[in-house]
C-alpha cells in the first residue's frame, strides 16, 4: 500500500465509485438497464404492387415495401425475436383525398398488409396506426374543413378505420392523430364491434416536432401539408400538458402509452412511467434516426455504438420498449452478443 496521502483521499475517503467500474465482470454486475430484443417495435413502409424494394433517401437503409417484400421481412424479424410491428402505408396519390376516405376501404394498404403478416408471420404482433395523415391530400391527422382540423367528425372515422384495421387482423391499434377523445371512442368502437381483446397503444404524448421530416418524405405527405400540426400536436415546451393528456387516454382506456418524438423527450418518458406505471414505450422517430445515420456516414460517431446507447438509454429513462428504424440491425447486434 502506497504510505503517500494524495489530497484527492480526504475527499473521497472510502467512497470510490470506481471500485464497481474496474472489470468488465463487475460492470455487468451493477448494470440497472439492459436493452433486449423484446424491447424492440419496429415501424414499416407498406407501398402498392409487388416485388418492390425502395430505399427512402431521407433515411439510409429504411425501405418502402410492397406486401409481400413486407412479409418476407417481418418473417425475419419475427426469427430474430422482434416482437411486434408497426405499419405505414405510403398510397398513391390520386386515392388521397381532402377527408382520406381511403381509410375506410376494408382493403386498403394497411388492412392487406395487416392481413397478409398476421396470416403468413402469426406470432408477431401488428400495430397499425389510425391517423388520417397517410390518406389525406393535405397531409393533416385529421378531416380538414374551412381551415381547421375538426376533431369529432374525424374522431368517428378513426373509430371506424380502427375497426376495420382489427378485422383484417391488427393486434393494437395505435392512434397518432392527437384528437380529444378518440381512445374512449376507439375503445367503445371494438368493444361493440368484438373485438375486446385488440389492445389500444396511444400515442399519448406527441409533440409537434421537428424530427417527423424524413417520415413525411416515406409516406410522401412532406409535399402536401399546408400549415403546421400545432393545433393538435403538443408544444415541445409543454410537459404538464403532455401529463394531462396522458392522463386522459388513461381515463379513456388506453393499454399501452407513447412518448414521441424519444430521446429529446425522456423527461416526459419517465414521468408517465411513474405517473402511471402503464407499459410505456418511446419512439425514436424518422429525424433521430437520420442524424444517427448520416453522421455515421460521414464517419463522424460511431452509429452502431450510438445506436445502442440511445436505446439503452429510453430504457434508463423508464420505458418497456421503442418503436424503432434500427429494430432489425439492434437484433442481429444483440444475436452476436
Ligand atoms: N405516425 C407515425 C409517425 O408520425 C412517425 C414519425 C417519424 O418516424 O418521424
Amino acid at each position: 500500500m502506497s504510505d503517500k496521502t494524495h489530497l484527492v483521499d480526504e475527499i473521497t475517503g472510502h467512497r470510490r465509485m470506481r471500485r464497481n467500474r474496474k472489470a468488465d465482470w463487475t460492470r455487468r454486475l451493477v448494470q440497472e438497464s439492459r436493452l433486449g430484443v423484446d424491447d424492440l417495435i419496429w415501424p414499416i413502409f407498406i407501398v402498392p404492387g409487388t416485388g418492390i424494394v425502395d430505399p427512402i433517401a431521407a433515411m439510409p437503409g429504411v425501405n418502402r415495401m410492397s406486401v409481400d417484400k413486407a412479409v418476407e421481412a417481418v418473417k425475419e424479424a419475427a426469427d430474430l425475436g422482434i416482437p411486434a410491428i408497426a405499419t405505414f402505408p405510403d398510397i398513391e396519390m390520386d386515392l388521397r383525398d381532402e377527408t382520406g376516405s381511403q381509410s375506410l376501404v376494408a382493403d386498403n394498404l394497411i388492412n392487406k398488409a395487416t392481413a397478409a403478416i398476421k396470416k403468413a408471420v402469426p406470432n408477431i404482433g401488428v400495430i397499425t396506426d389510425v391517423a388520417l395523415d397517410p390518406f389525406t391530400s393535405h397531409g393533416h391527422d385529421g378531416i380538414l374543413r374551412d381551415g381547421v382540423i375538426v376533431n369529432d367528425e374525424t374522431v368517428d372515422q378513426i373509430v371506424r378505420a380502427a375497426v376495420m384495421q382489427a378485422d383484417a387482423g391488427a393486434d393494437i391499434i395505435a392512434p397518432s392523430d392527437m384528437m380529444d377523445g378518440r381512445i374512449g371512442a376507439i375503445r367503445r368502437g371494438l368493444d361493440a364491434a368484438g373485438h375486446q381483446d385488440v389492445g389500444i397503444m396511444s400515442y399519448a404524448t406527441k409533440f409537434a416536432s421537428g424530427f417527423y421530416g424524413p417520415y413525411r418524405e416515406a409516406i410522401n405527405t412532406g409535399g402536401l401539408l399546408k400549415g403546421d400540426k400545432n393545433s393538435y400536436y403538443i408544444s415541445p415546451a409543454n410537459a404538464t400538458e403532455a401529463l394531462r393528456d396522458a392522463a386522459l387516454d388513461v381515463e379513456e382506456g388506453a393499454d399501452m402509452l407513447m412518448v414521441k418524438p424519444g430521446i429529446a423527450y425522456l423527461d416526459i418518458c419517465w414521468r408517465i412511467k411513474e405517473a402511471f406505471g402503464l407499459p410505456t414505450f418511446a419512439y425514436q422517430v424518422s429525424g433521430e434516426y437520420t442524424q444517427i445515420k448520416a453522421a455515421a456516414m460521414n464517419g463522424w460517431i460511431d452509429g452502431e455504438r450510438i445506436m445502442m446507447e440511445t436505446l439503452l438509454c429510453f430504457k434508463r429513462a423508464g420505458c418497456d420498449g421503442i418503436l424503432t428504424y434500427f429494430a432489425v440491425d439492434v437484433a442481429r447486434n444483440l444475436a452476436k452478443g
